[in-house]
């Protein structure tokens, strides 16, 4: 029986974008969908309640991340992390791999795997798709990442083909090695950089594996918008339909939408957290500071359009203040907002496409927040 499974509701007729639903050992939730990130078991400063009342069903968390802070271990004896971070809804746990990449300095590449210094303590550690299953399996995540290279943008066409081929090499390895198939959904993860035969050759590889699901990785590493639009445009019809597409560390509002016209079901990102906790917050607008001089007596909600707890209760006044007084509600009650601000965008994707008419709240979402100004 398959661990993780897809539904295919509806595509809409105005663009290439799809209405899904993706079941997992842990209940299900319809697509496209933005996916919370919580590194350290917890996505910061947000207690399980607060993001099941605001409507998160899947949450991220990170195989390098635990293994060397608690240990998968420690996870494991705790009855894995659902049990362990008190969260009943959907995980899915990354590999590592980008995490090495970008976190750690000193890392060596080879067939076999990675070796690298722990960004913490910097003794020397080596993670292989072998190791990165094992974890995963002991972290009990819904859905797991193959171990893969993402390469740094811009990658020559030479070193990007080596490394295309290495990732399907380790993809096989890690279906191989994962032990829980029955409980535990693997997805493979399409490189490939912005060269098409490379994203051609990297599909296949991966469509062959025959995965339950599929992530366009090597995006969102510095590339323009219009790149990653081209390679989502030449990519996402090489993956099967009956599967979910997952874009990994996608989460501005223009590049959700525009991700989801391109049939993409998956998002995650540790944006929205991460500007809430210095004071930044995402508006049907555009981006408000709320630290900025000019609220001090500002009495409107952050969000005049937002009905979440925060905008409901607080003033941007108020805000300013706890956050300038470095005040951790104050960092709540931006992360709530922003958090709610993407879910509920997702919630408004999914009723365009079921309306046929995503082409047209794209425009409007764009004019309204402000990325049509020249
Ligand atoms: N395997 C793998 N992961 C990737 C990730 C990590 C996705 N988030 C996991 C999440 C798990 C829990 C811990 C945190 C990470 C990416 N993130 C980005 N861009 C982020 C760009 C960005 C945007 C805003 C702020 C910082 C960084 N491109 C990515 C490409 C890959 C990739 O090819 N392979
Ligand atoms: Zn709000």
């Amino acid at each position: 029986m398959m661990a993780v499974t897809y539904e295919l509701i509806k595509t809409c007729k105005q663009t290439g974008a799809r209405l899904g639903k993706v079941h997992t050992p842990h209940g299900s939730f319809e697509t496209p969908v933005f996916m919370p990130v919580g590194t350290l078991a917890t996505v910061k400063t947000m207690s399980p309640d607060e993001l099941e009342r605001m409507g998160a069903n899947i949450i991220l968390s990170n195989t390098y991340h635990l293994w060397l802070r608690p240990g998968e271990d420690i996870v494991e004896e705790a009855g894995g992390l659902h049990d362990f971070m008190n969260w009943d809804g959907s995980i899915l746990t990354d590999s590592g791999g980008f995490q090495v990449f970008s976190l750690s300095d000193l890392r060596q590449i080879e067939e076999e795997g990675v070796h690298f210094r722990n960004h913490i303590s910097g003794e020397k550690l080596f993670l292989s798709p072998e190791k990165a299953m094992h974890i995963q399996n002991s972290l009990g995540a819904d859905i797991m990442m193959a171990f893969d290279e993402c390469p740094p943008y811009p990658a020559e066409y030479d070193y990007m083909k080596k490394s295309v081929e290495r990732t399907s090499r380790w993809a096989e390895r890690c279906l191989e090695a994962h032990k829980r198939t029955d409980r535990q959904g693997l997805f493979g993860i399409v490189q490939g950089g912005e060269y098409e035969e490379l994203r051609r050759q990297s599909a296949k590889d991966l469509v062959s594996l025959d995965f339950p699901g599929y992530a366009i990785g090597g995006l969102s590493v510095g590339e323009p918008k219009d790149v990653m639009n081209r390679v989502l445009d030449f990519t996402t019809p090489l993956l099967p339909d009956n599967k979910p597409r997952y874009l990994m560390g996608v989460g501005s509002p223009d590049s959700l939408i525009d991700g989801s016209i391109r049939g993409i079901d998956m998002f995650d990102c540790v944006l929205p957290t991460r500007i809430a906790r210095n004071g930044t917050c995402m508006t049907s607008n555009g981006r408000l500071v709320v630290r900025n001089a000019k609220f001090a007596r500002d009495f409107r909600p952050i969000d005049e359009n937002c009905d979440c707890y925060t905008c409901r209760n607080y003033s941007r006044a108020y805000i300013r203040h706890l956050v300038k007084a470095n005040e951790t509600f104050g960092f709540r009650l931006t992360t709530y907002h922003n958090l709610y601000f993407l879910l509920k965008l997702m919630e408004h994707v999914r009723e365009a496409i079921r309306e046929d008419r995503l082409g047209d709240f794209r425009e409007e979402f764009f004019e309204q927040y402000g990325f049509n100004k020249p």
